[in-house]
């Protein structure tokens, strides 16, 4: 977010090196595209007919990296039960039981086929070479109907890939990984777990969920984006030799993308580089949190809290609580208003507080249960933005909001808006939670129309901004640690002391969830059942929080 205009030297220097942070931060330096299963498809079409790299040495490199995970999952004596589907998916599955057998591993491989006439010619290339090794096979039937198997195998699962179409239908390859998964074995799956739709984040639990999936090339949204990503386990994303041409040509044909946002080259970003040492507080710049309810205070205190050690360097407090019973319970360096006439804002006083105390950031609707905007209220606080101000709205905040935005038109690069589905759907800005890439597309034009960026909270959020057209990062490091109330305090208080610096919104949201979730990373490493306000109150300087 773009910083106003300052008058000393020093503060000049700030936003050199602020306005850097803006034009040098580009998606590729900080994120890898995830592939649609189209993409996917591309690449390997394009890789094999136009870059004439041959079909089965793709298959021959992607099976050998399966062998490799289950190799070094196995444990001694252990059985690996392969379940070969009919495609390539099963292709793999046959290199990776060959290459398994010929280390020593004891396999079994399943068969899964309804006919011999339905494999792919490379699945079939592989079964013939497995035809002259040793290899235990089996038929479908014969897995089905009892045969005795030692309990917790590792189990392969290569039955259905990115070769799926629509659900998965009832018959042999749905009652196979059925039978498999009352195998309680460990589960690599190959490519996807069988059954998921690679380009789908909120479909139903596959049958044979996995431990460990190994993909290639590039991660799928199914492998990042939650609850999918929950069946895949751990995902492992190996280079199989597809042609670099190939994979440009087919990104650039993509029209909108997906980013994995990688929190090592996230950490790479100080907000606060170039500050100069004799700063004042004035050049971090001052944030005032508005929040909170009758059921109390502690939701905009931890964002405050937060806003201040990460970064700002005056935070004000404002809530319908008396100014004395907050400041009681309250930091020493915050400061206290309250800018409340019964439910709503008195946005003439905050206005003029903005203006006489140079609020750079406000922070409106932690802890808050209603929306506390009236008529009029955002068209000032518009008018504020064009004067500099940087807008946060969270929780409360976010009720109705679509509404109350549509005739008033913010800067979308000073107004972040942080819902969670549930807030998101209250917003009534859309019927339902998005669930592809498309309906990102779709929310990114309302953004575009209303002026404002969206970070979709959840355990992988994603930013939609108009800053970034056709682009969404997401930031995949799920920690059930942060599943707690007030973690989105944290993360709003994070985003407005960042909203005081000049990086794209579309930066400022993931870098605060990966300050959030290295934080908590910490502070777990001491043994600690970690809460948010842990978090808040041991939130690590920038520099040393990031080196690890
Ligand atoms: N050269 C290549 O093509 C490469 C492909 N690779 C592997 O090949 C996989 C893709 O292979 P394929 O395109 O052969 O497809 P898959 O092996 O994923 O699946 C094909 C089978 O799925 C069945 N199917 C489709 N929709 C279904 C539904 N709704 N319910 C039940 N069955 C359904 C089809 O009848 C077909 O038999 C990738 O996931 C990857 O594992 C890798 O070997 C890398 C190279
Ligand atoms: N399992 C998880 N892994 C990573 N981040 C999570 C997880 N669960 C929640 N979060 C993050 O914690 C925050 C929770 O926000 P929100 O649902 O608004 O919580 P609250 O308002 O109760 O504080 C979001 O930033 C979300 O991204
Ligand atoms: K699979």
């Amino acid at each position: 977010m773009k910083s106003h205009k300052k008058s000393s030297k020093s503060s000049r220097r700030l936003e050199a090196a602020s306005i850097n942070n803006r034009d040098s931060i580009e998606l590729p330096h900080v994120g890898k595209p995830i592939w649609s299963v189209a993409s996917a498809k591309n690449v390997d079409r394009a890789s094999i007919s136009e870059f004439k790299i041959p079909s089965l040495s793709l298959m021959e490199c992607a099976g050998r990296k399966v062998a490799v995970v289950a190799a070094a999952r196995c444990r001694p004596g252990q059985l690996i039960v392969v379940l070969a589907g009919p495609g390539n998916n099963g292709g793999d599955a046959l290199v990776a039981s060959r290459y398994l057998h010929l280390w020593g591993y004891s396999v079994l491989v399943i068969d899964i086929l309804n006919d011999f006439k339905d494999q792919t010619p490379d699945r079939s290339t592989q079964g013939q070479s497995l035809d002259e090794l040793n290899i235990r096979r089996v038929s479908p039937h014969d897995f089905q109907s009892g045969l005795p198997l030692p309990s917790k195998p590792l189990i392969l699962d290569g039955v259905l890939g990115i070769g799926i179409r629509g659900s998965l239908r009832e018959g042999l390859y749905k009652s196979c990984l059925q039978k498999a998964s009352q195998l309680n074995g460990t589960v690599i799956s190959i490519d996807l777990p069988s059954g998921m739709d690679g380009d789908c984040w909120s479909g139903e639990a596959p049958p044979l969920p996995a431990d460990i999936t190994v993909t290639f090339g590039a991660s799928k949204a199914a492998h990042r984006i939650y609850p999918a990503a929950r069946y895949c386990g751990e995902t492992l994303v190996f280079d199989i030799g597809f042609s670099k041409e190939a994979v440009d040509q087919s990104l650039a044909k993509t029209k909108h993308q997906l980013w994995e946002l990688a929190p090592e080259a996230l950490a790479r970003i100080n907000p606060w580089r170039g500050l100069a040492i004799d700063a004042h507080k004035f050049e971090r710049g001052h944030v005032l949190v508005i929040g909170g309810s009758s059921l109390g205070f502690g939701a905009p205190m931890m964002a405050a809290v937060s806003a201040a050690r990460a970064g700002a360097g005056w935070v004000s407090l404002a809530t319908p609580h008396p100014v004395e019973t907050v400041m009681a319970r309250s930091p020493l360096a915050l400061t206290h208003q309250n800018f409340f006439k019964g439910d709503h804002l008195d946005i003439a006083a905050i206005s003029k507080f903005v203006e006489q105390r140079r609020v750079k950031a406000l922070l409106i609707g932690p802890g808050m249960v209603t929306s506390p905007f009236q008529s009029g209220d955002l068209e000032t606080l518009a008018r504020l933005q064009r004067q500099g101000l940087s807008l946060v709205l969270d929780a409360g905040a976010l009720h109705q909001l679509g509404e109350r935005l549509k005739p008033t038109r913010l800067l979308p690069e000073k107004t972040l808006l942080t819902p969670h589905p549930g807030e998101l759907i209250k917003m009534g800005l859309t019927p339902d939670a998005p669930k592809t890439l498309a309906d990102f597309e779709q929310l990114q034009e309302t953004c575009n129309n209303l002026g404002v960026s969206i970070f979709y909270k959840s355990a992988s959020p994603v930013i939609v901004s108009p800053e970034l057209p056709h682009h969404f990062p997401c930031y995949s490091q799920a920690n059930n640690s942060l599943g707690k109330a007030g973690s989105g305090d944290v993360l709003a208080g994070i985003c407005t002391a960042l909203a005081l610096t000049s990086l794209p919104s579309w930066v400022i949201a993931p870098l605060a969830q990966c300050h959030m979730h290295y934080t908590c990373q910490k502070l777990q490493d001491t043994g600690k059942e970690i809460i948010p306000e842990d978090i808040c109150s041991n939130l690590g300087t920038w520099d040393i929080s990031f080196r690890s």
